[in-house]
């Protein structure tokens, strides 16, 4: 309010005040809370979280002994939710994946989903899911699609919107050729077992042991995206580079390997990017599953940005945020374990 007084008695007179009416925009904009420092007004906002990984069982240790704290983790959610409904202006929310722990016992699997689908609901907005490895350990995909309003075919869980006419958003299913999630006499379980078979010589698939660089990658907890998606992959983003649309990616398994450590990467994330290198369109993307943050921009100046934990948040603490959308940037308002940044890119 103190800056608009000033431009009152800057311009002296109405007219002139008028005259300047954008920077009168912006700066009523702000009094509402609707920009950004730099006073513009975003296209649109999201809302972001990922690997909730909620059980109600006590706290323990991931394998390289991170504490993760599976009964406040719904708590981290609840807060998001209250914040993005507090925000009153976003479009609608990502989910990374994960949402509950593969340590939930499966008796209880589908009330805990169905507990955080609850809360993800009291979001005043549309939520965007895709599935993760835990998702798959408590439930079958035919279960799962439908509790999260997945658009599915034949249990395949990628799909695209298109929030404004400017910017597509495309969602992969990194589980698409996954030894998890399918049936077990599934051609697509049997393509991911003979994938690992190849790939990997320990007797534990989830163990990256004597795998260097990053064909640390090829674990049983990871997945590829199949033919058919990559095809589909192709042509959505032909037709977004023919309607001049920007593309933000989101997979819960990242997409480069200087966003996030080897051992959580896609298994076939450069055949992935290979696609998206094809076009000019894909700006960001973003990811889950290394429970870490991260963040890099590749050779082609795509960003990848993946995102800390909501389980691995210490009791009181959390890990959320929005993100700003504007035609040159996407522009992430982190809380708690995240931090803010601004993810530029050329037209
Ligand atoms: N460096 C690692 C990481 C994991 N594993 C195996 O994966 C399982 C799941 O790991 P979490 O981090 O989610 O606990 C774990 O039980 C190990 O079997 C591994 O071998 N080496
Ligand atoms: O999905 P999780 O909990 O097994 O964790 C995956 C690791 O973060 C990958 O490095």
């Amino acid at each position: 309010m103190d800056a608009l007084l000033h431009m009152v008695e800057k311009h002296g007179d109405l007219k002139s005040l008028i005259q300047d009416w954008s920077s009168v925009y912006s700066i009523m904009d702000s009094v509402n809370g609707l920009t950004s420092l730099r006073g513009k007004k975003p296209l649109f906002s999201f809302g972001i979280i990922s690997d909730i990984q909620y059980a109600d069982i006590p706290d323990g240790l991931s394998f390289l002994g991170v504490p993760r704290y599976y009964r406040h983790s719904i708590a981290v959610l609840q807060r998001a939710v209250k914040q993005w409904n507090h925000h009153r202006n976003l479009k609608f929310a990502v989910n990374l994946g994960d949402i509950v722990d593969g340590f939930c016992p499966k008796e209880h699997s589908l009330d805990s989903v169905s507990r955080v689908v609850n809360e993800f609901e009291k979001f005043n907005g549309l939520v965007r899911h895709m599935i993760g490895n835990h998702c798959l350990y408590n439930m079958p995909r035919s279960k799962l699609l439908p509790l999260l309003k997945i658009p599915s075919i034949d249990g395949c869980a990628y799909y695209d919107f298109s929030p404004t006419s400017g910017y597509r958003f495309v969602v992969l299913d990194g589980y698409d050729i996954s030894a998890i999630g399918w049936p077990e006499d599934h051609p697509k379980t049997q393509q991911a077992l003979k994938f690992l078979q190849d790939k990997n010589p320990n007797s534990d698939k989830n163990s990256p042991d004597g795998l260097v660089g990053t064909e640390r990658r090829f674990l049983m907890f990871n997945g590829a995206v199949g033919e058919e998606q990559l095809r589909w992959l192709d042509s959505v983003l032909c037709d977004a580079t023919n309607l001049k649309q920007k593309v933000v990616v989101c997979c819960h398994l990242p997409l480069d390997p200087g966003a996030s450590t080897e051992e959580s990467l896609l298994w076939n994330f450069d055949e992935v990017m290979g696609v998206i290198h094809k076009y000019n369109c894909v700006k960001v993307c973003l990811a889950g599953h290394d429970h870490k943050d991260g963040h890099s921009i590749d050779s082609h100046g795509v960003h990848h940005k993946v995102f800390e934990a909501a389980l691995e948040c210490p009791p009181g603490t959390d890990a959320f945020g929005y993100i700003d959308v504007y035609d040159d940037r996407l522009s992430l308002c982190g809380t708690g374990r995240i931090e803010s940044c601004d993810m530029h890119f050329n037209h």
